[in-house]
């Protein structure tokens, strides 16, 4: 065990200030820390990985996950190396072949979704393609399905004949029977969802992940883009994992940088020029846009920030 807390230490130390640690709160610090099953660990270079990753505040499932890449890495570097950290696709075991190999991958949407509206409702959408925003999805949270078809309905007649793409948060099967173009689920949304339905539709579908085990689990379905959230803290839901800041974001973007990417969650006119320099091709936003003083304005400034 000292082997491993020794290798454990080297990683933390060498990644202390890198942005990639996020302090754990103070009450957890009375809680037991995460297990780590020893016996599923291949060799020591994944336990300490794992226990590097859960000392670096990561939540346990994505410090298992990492554990696992440590131990890809090192091994096909053929050696140890603290100051190097996991960002490439074999050390996360991700699909090996590319989309168009991939008999099971969703339709392909643009690389670069640029600017991503995500709004309440329909007339929010129509104030979107009126601003000529690359990007819009419907996020129209309701339990009456008569509402959410007009909703839905609405939305895309307003992107016709626009150059706005516009995806449907949830409501996959209403967004098959509109014709919109894509859908966008949560990991618990794709749990109930008809996938193959949607695939054989031709509708994209986006996909909402919270750090690296959310990550190699989406990349399993080969979505039409990912979206890597919350960057920083928002108010607009209940988030279940602790903001990922931008040392994370810019080490998942390296990592998954063959899928269309989308950063999401606390993104202001004063982050995006940062978070665009991660590299990933879009940035969604709502309060961002549905709270400024002239929104079609801030559609303007947004994009201008994002490409400074
Ligand atoms: C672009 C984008 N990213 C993430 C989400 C969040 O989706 P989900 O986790 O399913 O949560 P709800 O939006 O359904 O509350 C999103 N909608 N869009
Ligand atoms: C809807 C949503 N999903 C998130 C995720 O991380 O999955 S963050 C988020 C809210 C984004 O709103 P704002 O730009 O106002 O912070
Ligand atoms: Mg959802």
């Amino acid at each position: 065990m000292s082997l491993i807390r020794d290798l454990a230490d080297q990683i933390v130390a060498a990644h202390r200030n890198n942005d990639l640690c996020i302090p754990i709160p103070v009450f957890s610090l009375n809680t037991p820390p995460p297990q780590i099953d020893n016996e599923a660990a291949v060799d020591h270079y994944e336990l300490a990985g794992a226990l590097a990753a859960i000392e670096m505040g990561f939540i346990e499932s994505d410090a298992k996950t990492l554990g696992k890449a440590w131990s890809r890495m090192t091994l096909q570097d053929g050696g140890f190396n603290p100051f190097k950290w996991p960002n490439r696709p074999e050390h996360f075991d991700l699909l090996p072949w590319t989309r168009n190999m991939n008999p099971n991958a969703f339709k392909e949407c643009p690389k670069r979704l640029g600017l991503y509206g995500v709004m309440p409702d329909a007339d929010w959408v129509k104030r979107m393609v009126d601003a000529e925003i690359p990007t819009v999805q419907l996020r129209f949270k309701s339990e009456d399905k008569s509402k959410i078809r007009k909703q839905i309905k609405e939305s895309v007649a307003a992107v016709k004949d626009s150059k706005t793409l516009l995806f449907i948060n949830d409501y996959w099967q209403e967004a098959i029977d509109a014709g919109a173009y894509g859908v966008h689920l949560g990991q618990e949304d794709m749990e109930v969802a008809d996938l193959d339905e949607i695939r054989a539709a031709g509708l994209r579908l986006g996909l909402s992940t919270h750090g690296y085990a959310e990550l190699t689990y989406a990349d399993r379905f080969c979505p039409s883009y990912i979206a890597m959230g919350a960057v920083f803290p928002t108010n607009l839901k209940k988030m279940p994992t602790a903001p990922q800041g931008l040392g994370r974001l810019y080490q998942y973007a390296k990592l998954m940088s063959h899928y269309p990417l989308v950063a999401i969650g606390g993104i202001d006119q004063d982050s995006i020029h940062a978070v665009a320099k991660s590299g990933v091709g879009s940035v969604a936003v709502v309060r961002a846009i549905t709270q400024a003083k002239d929104p079609k304005a801030a559609v303007k400034h947004l994009q201008e920030l994002m490409q400074a």
